[in-house]
């Protein structure tokens, strides 16, 4: 166990995290030629295309250090703030963290908020200034920023290019020389971490364990504490590139298993492996089921298509537990799932894979937070609200409670008053202003959710002109004056349209929402009023004016496959588009909300 290190690597998005664990793999020889393919560690199709990691991984590497060999768990971790839950698992998982930061670009949000993960779980920290080889690099001023953030040393701090491969070698030695091997004891009941787990369509669930005591081996009976289910253990082994089965893993060492799960929700991500007959008297605490932050209904573009989506969605399930659906209908659009997903990122993944992976065209509706309602009758009796058509009488409502997080910002110091003013905007309440350095500030605040859903990302890049990062973590429910804004068009209730919107905000995005329709809804052969309303009152109208050109007009009554061809045509603009009573709705609209600024 000595000989063995296990260590994450932590950073900001696109500070270089996977093109770092790149080149360990290279320099440690883990890697064929043939296998060298950019960003190693993002198997995923989407994940390489978007350059982000989604799951994190975890691979295994030999390398020889003054005569010995040494064992290196090199466990990757997703970035994007919609998986920190994973990232924090991750991290317990290991002893170590290289804390990668981009020398052109310093400290930044999540830079800070995953350093807090690591050291809560006392990990040893081992500072990496990527990037050296840009000429916009500024290694002086930024190791001066790393050092102020740690406390360490200017010489602790390791200079690197994960393009160009400088300071590679020192970063191996360091994980060796500051790490501390782990500690478990092989003799003990098995307990094991599992830190990620994947869908493997052949072979059943992948489940990716740190073993911190005991040894789990080939045909053992074992148990999942948190679910109580038992399998027995088909296969286990460490991960290199491909898995190589062993017959057992060992406390200290990073392995997979095998059981032959079909559904990922039956791995929580967090849960504790143990022995069935012999169980650990102390599973790993912190367990957490992950919970879905927003919510949006999707619906078929065709509404015969609705028991393919389902089964669609359920096959999508099987390898994201993170997903959650319940079946909903809609009177402006049928039957269709009301979905949870970690954040946007994550709704957006799971909406393009419905469309690549299973060919299905969608209709993702206005997301929304999950809120509480109570009533005058009951009011100490919540009802969980995740469709704002779910949302009780008014007049029957005690209070609505809706989820606040604490964001963190890092900006310069030029554009604090733009940022503050963006947050009093998204009715956020500043707690706290730090000067990290002269030019750097931290701000912290307290916030709805529901904001951030909205384009909160879009705006804090525009009013820092791309100088800010930003992170943030739940705090519970708050009480909010929310009324439901609702859109008739052409008279007619468009229920997937309605969302919940502070009441001192209502009246405008009212008027905004309905500017922002009569664009994007195309001209109909008549006139089509749109109306906001707050139950009977109308908040706001505007009209889309009738169109009277006639697509096959230009063809002079003449040849009948062109006819055909130009009709052809407009049926496949058609795509996308929801027949709302007689008013044609493009997708684009049930997402206006989100872009009422642009
Ligand atoms: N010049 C230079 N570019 C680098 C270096 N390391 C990474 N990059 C580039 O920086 C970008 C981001 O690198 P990634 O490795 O994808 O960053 P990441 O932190 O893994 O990003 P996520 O997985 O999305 O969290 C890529 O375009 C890399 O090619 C480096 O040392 N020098």
């Amino acid at each position: 166990m000595k000989n063995i290190r296990n260590f994450c690597i932590i950073a900001h998005i696109d500070h270089g995290k996977s093109t770092l664990a790149d080149r360990l793999l290279d320099f440690t020889g883990s890697v064929t030629e043939r296998e060298k393919k950019e960003q190693l560690l993002d198997s995923m199709d989407l994940e390489r295309e978007r350059g982000i990691t989604i799951k994190s991984h975890a691979i295994q590497m030999e390398y020889i250090y003054e005569g010995e060999k040494y064992i290196l768990n090199l466990i990757d971790t997703p970035g994007h703030v919609d998986f920190s839950y994973e990232v924090s698992r991750s991290i317990a998982a290991c002893e170590g963290a290289l804390l990668v930061v981009d020398a052109a670009q310093s400290i930044q949000a999540q830079t800070i908020s995953n350093l807090y993960l690591a050291l809560e779980n006392d990990l040893e920290i081992i500072p990496v200034l990527n990037k050296v080889d840009l000429p916009s690099a500024n290694p002086e001023e930024v190791t001066d920023d790393i050092v102020d953030l740690l406390g360490c040393k200017p010489e602790e701090v390791i200079p690197a290019s994960a393009k160009t491969g400088i300071g590679i070698e020192e970063i191996l030695k360091a994980i060796i020389e500051r790490v501390p091997a782990p500690n478990g004891n092989v003799d003990e009941p098995l307990q094991a971490l599992v830190f990620d787990s994947v869908y493997n369509p052949f072979r059943g669930v992948e489940t990716y364990f740190r073993v911190i005591n005991g040894q789990i081996s080939k045909g053992q009976k074992i148990k999942f504490v948190a679910t109580g289910k038992h399998y027995y253990a088909d296969e286990v082994g460490t991960l290199k590139l491909t898995q190589v089965p062993k017959p057992a893993i060992k406390a200290g060492d990073v392995g997979y298993l095998i059981t032959g799960i079909k559904d990922a929700r039956e791995v929580k991500v967090g849960d504790t492996i143990t022995d069935a007959d012999n169980p650990t008297k102390n599973p790993i605490e912190g367990f957490e089921d992950v919970k879905p932050m927003v919510f949006a209904g999707i619906y078929p573009v065709d509404t015969e298509d609705f028991e393919e989506l389902r089964s669609s969605m359920e096959k999508l399930q099987l390898n994201d537990a993170s997903l959650v659906f319940a079946p909903e209908s809609s009177a402006a659009l049928g039957f269709g799932f009301r979905c949870g997903f970690l954040g946007m990122l994550h709704m957006e993944i799971i909406q393009e894979r419905l469309e690549r992976e299973f060919d299905m065209t969608v209709i993702t509706t206005v997301p929304n937070v999950s809120y509480q309602a109570f009533t005058k009758k009951n009011p100490d009796t919540p009802i969980t609200v995740n469709n704002p058509s779910d949302l009780p009488d008014p007049s029957t409502l005690d209070r609505v409670e809706e989820p606040y997080i604490k964001a963190t910002v890092i900006t310069k110091a030029d554009y604090v008053g733009n940022v503050m003013s963006l947050c009093i905007e998204k009715r956020g309440q500043i707690t706290n202003q730090t000067y990290l350095t002269t030019e750097r500030v931290e701000l912290n605040f307290d916030m709805p959710l529901a904001e951030i859903v909205f384009d909160f990302y879009d705006r804090l890049k525009t009013v820092s002109r791309g100088y800010a990062s930003f992170d943030y973590a739940p705090i519970g429910m708050r009480v909010s004056k929310l009324v439901r804004v609702d859109i008739l068009l052409n008279s007619q209730m468009v229920d997937a349209l309605s969302a919940l919107i502070h009441a001192d905000n209502a009246a405008n995005i009212g008027k905004k929402m309905c500017e922002k329709l009569k664009e994007l809804i195309p001209r109909q052969q008549f006139d089509i009023p749109i109306q906001a309303a707050i139950g009977a009152k109308i908040i706001s109208r505007e009209t889309i004016k009738a169109l009277r050109k006639d697509v096959t007009a230009k063809c002079y009554g003449g040849d009948i496959s062109r006819k055909r061809k130009l009709l052809e045509k407009q049926k496949k603009g058609k795509k996308r588009m929801r027949q709302v009573g007689n008013v044609e709705i493009p997708q684009q609209a049930f997402m206006a909300v989100l872009k009422l600024n642009d």
